[in-house]
């Protein structure tokens, strides 16, 4: 497949749809395994999991699961650490229930070391995380992961949900920047 460019970067294909899918899959059937019995509530943290929660949530076949959609927002924040994150659109009562977060990309691992502590402080009986992708070599600490889909290198990447500057979220594959 030709390369593509999105505003200023020129991306090459990486991730085929049909590698995603069968990812997807395995990953399905784990949660679908590892939660039986459960009456689990799956939380999509927007805007990049879109697409991976949808497809994730098409194929649980537990008639109990939930789902939810949630974003972490930044604003600017009083205290002396500058940028304040906090969990915004969550209200459903998460008390004694299995919580099963989903995450596009885990990169430096920032974001969903917050998102696991917002939710933990609402106790919830077990919390879960599933990611699409992991950049081990970007971790900046250990962070804890149930389900991981795919291990990649330090590249920035698009498509699938994934985005560069607001663009390339409809694509179908995930690309990576050339150069
Ligand atoms: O591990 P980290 O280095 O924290 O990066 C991972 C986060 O980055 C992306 O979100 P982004 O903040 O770009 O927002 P978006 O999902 O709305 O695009 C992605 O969806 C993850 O949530
Ligand atoms: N689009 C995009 N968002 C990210 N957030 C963290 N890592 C990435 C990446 O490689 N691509």
């Amino acid at each position: 497949m030709a390369n593509i460019t999105i505003l200023d970067k020129e991306f090459e294909l990486f991730i085929p749809y049909e590698k995603i899918r069968s990812v997807v899959e395995k990953m399905s059937d784990e949660m679908n395994a590892k939660l039986e019995g459960k009456n689990p509530l799956f939380l999509c943290i927007l805007n990049g999991s879109f697409m991976f929660a949808a497809e994730i949530y098409k194929r649980i076949t537990l008639l109990d699961a939930e789902i939810s959609f949630v974003k972490l927002a930044s604003y600017a924040g009083t205290s002396t650490t500058g940028d304040v994150k906090e969990l915004i659109g969550l209200n459903e009562h998460l008390e004694g229930r299995t919580v099963v977060v989903l995450e596009d990309i885990v990169d430096t691992g920032i974001t969903i070391a917050k998102v696991i502590d917002q939710i933990k402080s609402k106790n919830p009986a077990e919390v879960q995380v599933a990611t699409l992708l992991l950049k081990p070599d970007a971790l900046q600490n250990e962070v804890q992961l149930d389900y991981v889909g795919l291990e990649i290198p330090n590249d920035f990447i698009v498509g699938y949900g994934l985005d560069y500057d607001g663009r390339g979220r409809n694509l179908i594959d995930i690309f990576k920047v050339v150069g």
